[in-house]
């Protein structure tokens, strides 16, 4: 079951809003219509897309615009609908069920192509993005030449991204030549002039090149996005899938650059599940779009970005104390790393702006080059504009997900819980993790609730999420907070015990190796 929870994004639940209906309250699912072909193999076309976006929480309806025979050999036929019946699947759909985002794929004829134009006059919708599928990889044409007049003139001026592959994009630019990293950014700019409002040029396809580099353009600035190449035969269907997710990303809401972001993300991760997949004995193979749904190592993939086990020792600076015993904030920081600290959390309530981003940029660099994690309290500002790894709050801050829209996906977030209605409102928002407190009385914080030991193993039993313990924790208490011997208890957070003190160094290693201790005789 934990799998299923994860597959199901914490993103998701928080884009489904509640409508009211005859005094019910009703959930409605972010929602994308995919207007392509089917696939025989499943690899790519419809099943593709039901597969992308169901991985990501997303309701997908599907309007056929032909039944391909193919497998991992090759195409071996294709056979479109007639236009009158793509018009009428069109408007059962679109008259009905409240489509967020068209998606589409192969558009086998300008006649279809036409039909799709008219039914988005009719009905529009909040984003379309345009995969303009013509030619498989095994060589096989998709859609008629015919359509690439529709293609420029009609549908990309409608489109709020257009994803061309290589071949796809030399295509729409007349048959230009694409060969190298600059070709692509080049077309990418070509292809803008056509009217979509975003382009996304893949260079899946791109040869001799050890990274998968894709480039968008969205008017005025150009980003490359460069994974390394996943050595595989199963890349089948990644050009329909990315788009799916795409559209899927914004039907949630998300911005477009980041929707993008979260969809290489998910292609990257569904191919390196896959890559040693066997399916048929052709040339290309098809990948797993559910691999979320299999093994939970994938969703904890590099791509999500936190490992609780960073949690172990936190420490939170704080400026009085440190100023008390006459030394900066990077000092502080730099010993509390040398000593063993595990993550970093700047909570400076009183500096100035200027100076408490000036402080966060260079503890940046010291936690960066640690390969310790960086989180600012409070101060998204402070956060995006050290380029943080993520940011803690309190309940009286900014929510969570507004937090999460902010930073986006690949951002740690935290926040402070007491009880267990906070708790689950913080996995439901989309946070990485629960500081919970104060479970001993604390001078650091003043009129702060002790929840006590009980308090804290109740709530880390509630919560989904990995939980950090604050509050007066020392080395004194430590082993009594650790030995609760709850799975999800990642670690101890510290302020005094580490700043309020002549030697962070000394003070951070013995905590270290205190905790080291106690987990060894805890897993023995
Ligand atoms: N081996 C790989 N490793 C990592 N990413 C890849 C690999 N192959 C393709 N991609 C990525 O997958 C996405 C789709 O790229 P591609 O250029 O293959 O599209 P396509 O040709 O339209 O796909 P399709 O196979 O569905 O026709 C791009 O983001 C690309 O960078
Ligand atoms: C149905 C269908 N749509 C798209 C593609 C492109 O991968 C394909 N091979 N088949
Ligand atoms: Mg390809």
């Amino acid at each position: 079951m934990a799998t299923v929870k994860n597959a199901l994004s914490t993103r998701t639940f928080s884009v489904l809003a509640t409508v009211g209906n005859n005094g019910n309250c009703k959930r409605k699912p972010p929602h994308v219509l995919t207007v392509a072909g089917s696939d025989s193999g499943a690899g790519a076309g419809i099943q593709a897309d039901l597969k992308a976006c169901g991985s990501l929480g997303v309701y997908c309806s599907s309007v056929v615009t032909a039944v391909t025979a193919q497998n991992t050999v090759g195409v071996q036929g294709v056979h479109p609908l007639p236009e009158h019946f793509v018009a009428a699947q069109l408007r059962s759909v679109l008259s009905d069920m409240e489509v967020d985002v068209v998606k589409t794929g192969m558009l086998p004829s300008i006649g279809i192509l036409r039909v799709l134009c008219e039914s988005l006059k009719e009905f529009p919708v909040q984003a379309l993005v345009v995969d303009p599928v013509m030619v498989s990889t095994s060589g096989d044409v998709l859609a008629g030449t015919s359509t690439l007049d529709g293609f420029r003139d009609e549908l990309l001026p409608m489109a709020d991204i257009v994803t061309p592959n290589l071949k796809e994009a030399a295509a729409l630019l007349g048959g230009l030549r694409l060969e190298t990293v600059a070709d692509m950014h080049h077309a990418a700019r070509c292809i803008y002039n056509l009217g979509p409002k975003n382009v996304l040029v893949k260079g899946g396809d791109l040869p001799d090149t050890s990274d998968a580099i894709d480039i968008f353009f969205d008017g005025k600035q150009c980003h490359e996005f460069r994974v390394p190449r996943i050595k595989t035969r199963n890349t089948h269907g990644t050009g329909c899938t990315l788009a799916s997710c795409i559209a899927a990303e914004l039907a949630k809401g998300s911005s477009m650059l980041l929707a993008v972001q979260e969809a290489k993300r998910f292609v990257e991760g569904a191919l390196l599940y896959s890559r040693d997949m066997v399916i048929g004995s052709g040339p290309q193979g098809p990948f797993d779009q559910l691999y979320k749904f299999k093994d939970q190592a994938f969703t904890s993939y590099r791509g999500e970005h936190f490992d609780p086990n960073s949690l172990f020792l936190y420490a939170v600076t704080d400026w009085r104390m440190n100023k008390k015993w006459g030394r900066g904030i990077v000092d502080a920081v730099k010993a509390a790393i040398d000593g063993g600290a595990t993550i970093i959390q700047l909570r400076e309530k009183e500096a100035k702006t200027g100076d408490f981003l000036g402080a966060a940029e260079a503890c940046k660099k010291i936690c960066q080059s640690n390969h310790v994690p960086l989180l600012i309290n409070d101060r998204v500002d402070i956060a995006l504009a050290c380029d943080a790894d993520g940011v803690h709050v309190g309940q009286s801050d900014m929510p969570v997900s507004k937090v999460r829209k902010l930073l986006g996906p690949n951002k740690i977030i935290g926040v402070s819980c007491k009880t267990l209605e906070q708790a689950e409102r913080a996995w439901v928002d989309g946070a990485d993790y629960i500081g919970c407190g104060g479970v001993f009385p604390t001078s650091t914080k003043e009129n702060n609730i002790t929840i006590g030991l009980d308090g804290l193993k109740a709530l880390c039993s509630a919560s989904k999420l990995p939980v950090v313990a604050i509050g007066g924790i020392k080395k004194g208490n430590a082993g009594s907070v650790m030995e609760l011997g709850v799975p999800n208890l990642k670690g101890i957070a510290v302020v005094s015990a580490l700043f309020d003190q002549q030697c962070v160094l000394t003070e951070t290693r013995c905590l270290h190796s205190l905790l080291m201790d106690i987990s060894a005789s805890t897993m023995a």
